[in-house]
């Protein structure tokens, strides 16, 4: 796909330097033409705004609807190419929200769209049928990747029974404060804001909690925190799709949800329940996340499918979604989770780190895309050119 801007309609250039105003005409057009899955009408389509400086250097400063820097870059890197100069692209985000969010203890209650706006754009649910298949260490690092992408985002641990975020983020033993004495403030990871009720009393003591109790909890956790201005919060579900999952899922206004899952037969039956439970209280999906897809032996590069081959994707076909993206199954991912890091922020262009930001901006432009008129609670979303 990318290298191929020049193919509609365009011709390539000569050898012969362009003037300034051909430069400009290819870059419009390039800018116009670009076709993947997150631009299906083109870059420009979508764009905010857009502007043009020509110097030594080119650069192309576009404000955007959802994060897409990685994509950009590569764009950016193959017009350098053909023009034989630097081109950058400098994305700044505006993004918008596809259901309104309130804060406050009442915003649970309240989760009708009509509601004053709060400072969170869009609320991202991460789940999974069956429990162990990853969720939590994706819904880490696909925070940290939309973070690469250019996004302020957040965390919340839903996972009242047994929740893995302060251990994943490297807060063990930290505790949330309060500047005002009502709300809590997030503590934050590397600039991603995180509340989890891991950081609020012993998980062992959380584990004997009953529904209601649990449910009161997560509520408390989400409005009751002091959320800084977020462009995504995702959260992390308990796995499951009983009761608990089914009033989270209603109490919240999620924008969206992802689902993860490996590719293994037991895993899948389970996702499928997960998309039914979304379906049925009218939460789009947008996709399905396929963790540990494959692995890759260290010595000799051969690819296995420990746990199946292309589950995910039929999955994604029988229930008309989308397969956003496969993680391969990978010893760093693992011990990173372990010890409260992420290649991505270690290394944001790295191999894993590309991996995860892919999926990010596919989840991203997914829900900019899809969500316009699939949500039933969604306020006018505008559009500028
Ligand atoms: N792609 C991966 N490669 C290697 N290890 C992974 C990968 N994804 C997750 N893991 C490891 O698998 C284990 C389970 O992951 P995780 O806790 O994220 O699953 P979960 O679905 O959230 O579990 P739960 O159902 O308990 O909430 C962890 O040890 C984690 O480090």
């Amino acid at each position: 796909m990318f290298g191929n801007f020049f193919s509609k309609g365009q011709s390539k250039p000569s050898n012969e330097p362009l003037s300034s105003a051909q430069v400009t005409q290819l870059i419009d057009d390039t800018l116009a033409n670009y076709v993947s899955e997150n631009f299906p009408n083109g870059v420009l389509n979508v764009c905010i705004k857009y502007q043009l400086e020509q110097d030594k250097n080119i650069t192309i400063q576009l404000i955007m609807p959802f994060p897409c820097q990685g994509e950009l870059d590569e764009l950016a890197a193959s017009l350098s190419k053909a023009l034989g100069q630097e081109v950058s692209i400098v994305v700044t985000l505006q993004v918008k929200p596809v259901r309104h969010f309130a804060l406050g203890s009442d915003a649970g209650e309240k989760a009708d769209g009509a509601v004053k706006q709060g400072n969170i754009a869009n609320i991202i649910a991460i789940a999974s049928g069956k429990g162990g298949v990853g969720k939590s260490t994706t819904t880490v690092n696909l925070a940290y990747a939309l973070m690469a992408e250019g996004a302020k985002v957040g965390i919340l641990d839903a996972d009242i029974y047994g929740p893995s975020i302060p251990t994943m983020l490297g807060l063990t033993h930290e505790k949330p404060g309060s500047t005002d004495g009502k709300l809590m403030t997030p503590l934050l990871a590397h600039g991603l804001s995180a509340m989890s009720i891991g950081f609020l009393v012993d998980p062992n003591d959380a584990t004997v909690w009953r529904g209601p109790m649990a449910s009161s909890a997560f509520n408390q956790l989400l409005n009751e925190t002091a959320w800084p201005t977020l462009d995504y919060l995702l959260i992390d579900m308990p796995p499951g799709t009983g009761d608990i999952q089914l009033t989270l899922a209603q109490k919240v206004p999620v924008a969206a949800a992802v689902i993860v899952t490996t590719p293994q037969d037991i895993a899948l039956v389970d996702a499928t329940k997960g998309i039914a439970m979304f379906n049925k209280v009218q939460v789009p999906v947008l996709g399905i996340v396929e963790n540990m897809s494959y692995h890759i032996c260290e010595n000799c590069g051969h690819q296995s499918h420990i746990f199946g081959e292309a589950g995910g994707k039929d999955m994604a076909q029988s229930n008309q979604t989308t397969l956003l993206g496969q993680l391969p199954l990978d010893i760093a991912i693992r011990q990173d989770a372990d010890f409260g890091q992420s290649d991505i922020i270690e290394n944001s262009t790295g191999e894993i780190a590309s991996h995860y930001r892919k999926i990010a901006r596919n989840i991203a432009g997914q829900l900019f895309l899809q969500c316009d008129n699939a949500s039933p609670l969604t306020p006018i979303v505008e559009q500028q050119q």
